[in-house]
C-alpha cells in the first residue's frame, strides 16, 4: 500500500490564507497555496505536517468554536468558504510535554467539508492500537490530593474529544482499585486501565491486573519459578502523586495532558516487573525501586508522615541520612548476559530502545537460564555470585527511577524492558562519602564512581540478613517491621555485633520480610507510553498559533 498516495488534496482557507491541504495514509500536510503567496508577496511556503497517528480527532467546526479564533477572517470565510472542519492533533512543546492543538480549515462546499471529515476519520479508524473504552481509577488522596480535579479538568475533556468512553471509579480506600481489578471488574469491556495518582496507585493497578491474569490462566504466582502470563490490557498513568517516577521514566515528564495524549494515540511500552518472594510465598511485584537500608528506612519513616504530602520524603530523607545506619547481610545474584549492556555504559533507554527490543529466547523468556546451567550455577561456581558485607543501601532499580528529584534516576542506564534489574550495593562508608554519593543523583557526575559502591545488571537476586535465624527466634511474637522501625546500628559507632535489620521498600510499600528472592519477569506488562523520546521533533510555529487546550492552567 502506497503510504504517500494522496487520499485527498484541496485548496482550503486556514485563517486568512489559502492553503493546499493534502492527506495521505501517514500524514496530513498543508502549506500556503502559490496564488496566496503571490498575492501576499511572501517567499517560500511554510509547510506543516502532522502524522496521522498523532491526530486526536477531526470534527465539523461549530460556529461558536470558530468565531472567537477567526474573527478577522470570518467575513472572507463566510463568503467563499462557509463550511469548516477542525483537526485536533498532538503538538510537542518543551521537555517531552505534549499538548492538543487545533487547526481549522474552511471549505467552499459542505460536501467537501464532509468528505474531509469522513476520509480523515476512516484513516483514524485504521489505527487499531487506539483504546476506545477505558476503566479509570482515581485516588483522591494521592500527592497533593488533586487527582479528581486533574482528571476532570485536564484529562476527561481530551478523552471526550478523542471519542474515548471512560468508566470512572473514585477509590474509597487503599487497595480498592486492586481488589476491584482482581475479582470484580469485567475486563472484557475495556481496552485499557488508567490510574490517576502516584506510584502507589500504579502499584495497585499492577497487582490487580497481574494477579487477575495469573488466576485466569491457572498460574500460581506463589511459585518463585512460575512462568507468569503477560497482562493483555495496557495501563495508563495520569500522574497525580508525590514521586511519579514510573510516569516520569516512561514518558519523560509528569504531566497529565501529555499522559492522556499518549493513551489516546495508543502508545505501547512493554515493562519489566520483578516478582518478590519470601521462601515459597509471593510478597509483591516491583517495577521501580526495591530498596533495603537507606530507602527502606526512609520509606518506613515517611509512612508515618503521610499528612505532610510529598515533603515527607525530604524530612525522612534528612532524618535517615543523619541516622547513618548500615546492615549486614548476604546478597547473591545471577548476572545478566553481556549483550544486555552494563549499568555504567551510559546507553540510556529511549523510545524504540535496541536493547529492550532484543527478544529473550524461550529459555530465558522470564529471566530463566537453562535448568542445567542454573543448577550448576546455584551450586556455587559459575552463574550466581555471592557477596557478604555491611551495606548502607541495597537498591534494585528495574528502570532508571528518574523523577523530578533525580532527573537521571537511581540507575540512569537501566532499561524498561530488558528483563533485568540494576543491583546497586552501597557499602558502609563515612557520612560525607554517602552524602557525595547521594548528591551525584542530582547532577551529571557518576554516582557509581565510588570505591564503596558497586552495581551489577542481574536477572535474579536473593538477600539474607545476618542473624536471621537468631532474630526470628527472638522475635517469634513480634512482627519483623516493628523491629525494623528501630535500627540499632550506626556506621560511626563500632558495632561488633548487631541483630538489627532494615526493611525493604518495594515501589514505596514496606515488605514484611527482610529475606527475599527476586526474579525479573521480562515485559510482563505494557503501558500507554513510548519511552522517552530522544529529540523533540521539529515543531512549526504558526504565524497564527493554534489553540492549545485544555487551557494551560496550573493544577499542580
Ligand atoms: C543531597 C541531596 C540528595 C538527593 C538524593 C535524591 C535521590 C532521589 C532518588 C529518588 C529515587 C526514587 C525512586 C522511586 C521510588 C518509588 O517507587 C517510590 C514510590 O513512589 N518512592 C519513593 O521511594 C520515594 C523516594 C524518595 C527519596 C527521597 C530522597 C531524599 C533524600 C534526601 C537526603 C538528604 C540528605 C541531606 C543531608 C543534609
Ligand atoms: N481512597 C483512598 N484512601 C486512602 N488511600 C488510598 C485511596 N486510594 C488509594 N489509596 C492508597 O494511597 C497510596 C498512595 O497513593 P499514590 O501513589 O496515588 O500517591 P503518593 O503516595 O502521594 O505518590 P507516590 O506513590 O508517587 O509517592 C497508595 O498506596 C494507595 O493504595
Ligand atoms: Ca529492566
Amino acid at each position: 500500500m502506497d503510504k504517500q498516495a494522496k487520499l485527498l488534496s484541496s485548496k482550503l482557507l486556514q485563517k486568512h490564507r489559502l492553503v493546499e491541504v493534502v492527506l495521505n495514509r501517514s500524514v496530513l500536510a498543508w502549506e500556503e497555496a502559490e496564488e496566496g503567496r503571490k498575492r501576499s508577496n511572501s517567499g517560500a511556503a511554510h509547510s506543516h505536517t502532522v502524522q496521522v497517528c498523532e491526530i486526536v480527532a477531526v470534527r465539523k467546526t461549530e460556529d461558536e468554536d470558530d468565531a472567537q479564533k477567526t474573527r478577522k477572517s470570518r467575513k472572507e470565510a463566510d463568503q467563499l468558504h462557509p463550511y469548516a472542519f477542525t483537526v485536533s492533533y498532538v503538538r510537542r512543546t518543551r521537555q517531552h510535554q505534549w499538548r492538543c492543538a487545533d487547526v481549522t480549515f474552511h471549505c467552499p462546499s459542505q460536501e467537501l467539508c464532509e468528505q474531509w471529515i469522513r476520509v480523515t476519520n476512516e484513516q483514524l479508524s485504521l489505527l487499531t492500537d487506539r483504546p476506545k473504552s477505558l476503566l479509570v481509577y482515581i485516588n483522591p488522596y494521592g500527592g497533593k490530593r488533586r487527582g479528581k480535579r486533574i482528571y476532570e479538568q485536564k484529562v476527561a475533556p481530551v478523552f471526550r474529544r478523542a471519542g474515548i468512553s471512560a468508566d470512572v471509579i473514585v477509590t474509597e480506600r487503599a487497595n480498592h482499585a486492586r481488589d476491584h481489578l482482581k475479582t470484580e471488574a469485567n475486563l472484557d469491556k475495556y481496552d485499557g486501565v488508567v490510574c490517576v495518582g502516584g506510584d502507589g496507585m500504579f502499584s495497585e493497578i499492577l497487582h490487580g491486573l497481574a494477579s487477575r491474569t495469573q488466576t485466569d490462566h491457572g498460574v500460581d504466582q506463589n511459585q518463585p519459578d512460575a512462568e507468569l502470563v503477560p497482562c493483555s490490557l495496557r495501563i495508563g498513568i495520569i500522574p497525580a502523586g508525590s514521586t511519579d517516577c514510573i510516569c516520569f521514566a516512561t514518558v519523560g515528564t509528569n504531566d497529565p495532558v501529555t499522559s492522556a495524549l499518549h493513551i489516546i494515540v495508543g502508545d505501547s511500552q512493554p515493562m519489566d516487573v520483578c516478582s518478590v518472594h519470601h521462601n515459597d510465598s509471593f510478597l509483591r511485584f516491583s517495577v521501580s525501586l526495591l530498596g533495603y537500608g537507606f530507602y527502606g528506612d526512609l520509606l518506613t519513616d515517611s509512612e508515618r508522615k503521610r499528612w505532610l504530602g510529598p515533603a515527607r520524603y525530604d524530612l525522612s530523607g534528612v532524618k535517615t541520612f543523619l541516622s547513618h545506619n548500615y546492615y549486614e547481610g548476604t546478597v547473591s545474584f545471577l548476572p545478566a548476559e553481556d549483550n544486555l549492556g552494563s549499568p555504567r555504559d551510559k546507553l540510556q533507554c529511549r523510545s524504540g530502545c535496541r536493547i529492550c527490543q532484543h527478544k529473550p529466547s524461550s529459555n530465558d523468556q522470564h529471566g530463566e537460564m537453562s535448568d542445567e546451567k542454573e543448577k550448576s550455577a546455584k551450586g556455587c561456581s559459575s552463574g550466581w555470585t555471592t557477596i557478604h558485607g555491611k551495606f548502607i543501601a541495597i537498591n534494585a532499580a528495574s528502570m532508571s527511577c528518574a523523577c523530578p528529584r533525580s532527573p537521571k534516576g537511581l540507575s540512569p542506564s537501566a532499561h524498561l524492558a530488558d528483563g533485568t534489574t540494576d543491583l546497586i550495593l552501597v557499602r558502609k562508608c563515612s557520612r560525607l562519602d554517602f552524602f557525595k554519593h547521594l548528591l551525584r543523583h542530582t547532577n551529571k557526575d557518576d554516582q557509581f564512581d565510588h570505591s564503596f559502591v558497586e552495581v551489577h545488571r542481574v536477572r535474579k537476586f536473593r538477600f539474607q540478613p545476618r542473624h536471621h535465624e537468631l532474630l526470628s527466634l527472638e522475635d517469634l511474637s513480634e512482627p519483623v517491621q516493628k523491629k525494623a522501625f528501630s535500627p540499632i546500628c550506626s556506621a560511626q559507632t563500632t558495632c561488633s555485633y548487631s541483630a538489627a535489620h532494615s526493611s525493604w521498600t518495594c515501589d514505596g510499600e514496606i515488605l514484611p520480610h527482610a529475606a527475599i528472592q527476586v526474579s525479573v519477569q521480562c515485559q510482563l506488562i505494557r503501558l500507554f507510553a513510548r519511552g522517552i523520546e530522544e529529540q523533540q521533533q521539529q515543531q512549526f510555529v504558526f504565524e497564527d498559533p493554534c489553540t492549545l487546550w485544555p487551557l494551560e492552567q496550573s493544577t499542580n
